[in-house]
């Protein structure tokens, strides 16, 4: 069978079996779809990252046949920063969302989090990032599919299955800002001893006000990136919480946002005639080209 007809085969509908409603039966065959899928897909990523690691490797050869250098672009950063600085900054990454999440930004969302992890020991600042109310399926898929990333010693990373850090009775609120794009309060600096709250949710936008309810909901401050007061994006502004966290880290060089969205944001992006109006290419990124990037490759 043709990969199309196969993909044709995969978004028809099979008939409804009796006593069965249509919509609950697609509901029920969308679940059994993305599981048969879930290997075609990995597949396919496989193949994608042979590719590109053979088309890498080309050009490299290329730059050795002509005697020349290899630009930096071709060559991998470590994987480990040795001359890293303490941020003295906090980072948690709310995962308290879970049930928001479809099966499939579920496993954006753990793939954001290896790549958080990656990110915090590859730059040139580390901050302490807790991640809260680890409690469901996020922590299955951790604790089954991604057993081998070992991510109980992640270093300068914890995990908690509540959220006692964040809405405990003995948190000072006065230490807490919420990072949200639905607020017109912007964040100016980050400040070492303060503790930034990140969404960790993948949701193409369904659940708009989402972080802000929650933040006004805990008595904190909502922030927002000050992405309009230093690049061009058109759109509503939403981020992954990958490139939040890489942002921030980014910052930290040298103070300097406007920089930072620059090295974090891919060019498409920051082309006000060709960006899109959500977060949602970054995501699928995560969901279907995760092997080519930071972390996605089981580099954790
Ligand atoms: C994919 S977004 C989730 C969007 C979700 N609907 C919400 O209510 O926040 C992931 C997280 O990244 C952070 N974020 C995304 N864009 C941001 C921006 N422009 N400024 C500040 N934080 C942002 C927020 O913490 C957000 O929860």
């Amino acid at each position: 069978m043709s990969s199309n007809d196969y993909k044709k085969k995969m978004t028809t509908l099979p008939p409804v079996p009796e006593g069965m409603s249509k919509s609950q039966w697609k509901k029920v065959w969308k679940k059994q779809r993305y599981t048969i899928m879930k290997e075609e897909y990995a597949n396919i990523r496989k193949e994608k990252r042979k590719r590109a690691r053979e088309n890498r490797r080309a050009k490299i050869q290329e730059f050795i046949d002509r005697g020349e250098d290899i630009p930096q672009e071709f060559k991998r950063r470590p994987r480990e920063n040795p001359n890293q600085k303490d941020s003295k900054v906090n980072i948690v990454l709310d995962c308290g969302f879970d049930e928001l999440m479809n099966d499939r930004e579920i496993v954006s969302m753990s793939n954001q989090i290896t790549r958080v992890y990656s990110s915090n020991r590859r730059e040139n600042h580390f901050t302490h990032i807790d991640v809260t109310s680890f409690n469901k399926r996020l922590k299955t898929r951790f604790d089954e599919e991604m057993k081998g990333c070992h991510y109980e010693h992640w270093k300068n990373f914890e995990f908690h299955q509540d959220d006692e850090l964040i809405m405990g009775p003995n948190v000072d609120k006065t230490k807490l800002v919420y990072l949200t794009a639905d607020t017109d309060d912007k964040l100016e600096t980050l400040e070492p001893g303060m503790t930034y709250i990140v969404g960790g949710i993948v949701d193409k936008n369904r659940h708009k006000l989402l972080c802000y309810n929650k933040a006004k909901k805990m008595g904190i401050p909502a922030k927002r990136l000050p992405i309009d007061e230093f690049i061009n994006i058109s759109g509503r502004k939403v981020l992954t919480t990958t490139h939040v966290v890489q942002l921030m880290l980014k910052y930290f060089d040298n103070h300097d946002w406007k920089e930072a969205f620059e090295y974090v944001l891919p060019p498409r992006k920051l082309d006000q005639e060709n960006s899109q109006d959500d977060e949602d290419e970054d995501e699928d990124e995560d969901e279907e080209d995760n092997g080519d990037s930071e972390g996605g490759d089981g580099s954790y």
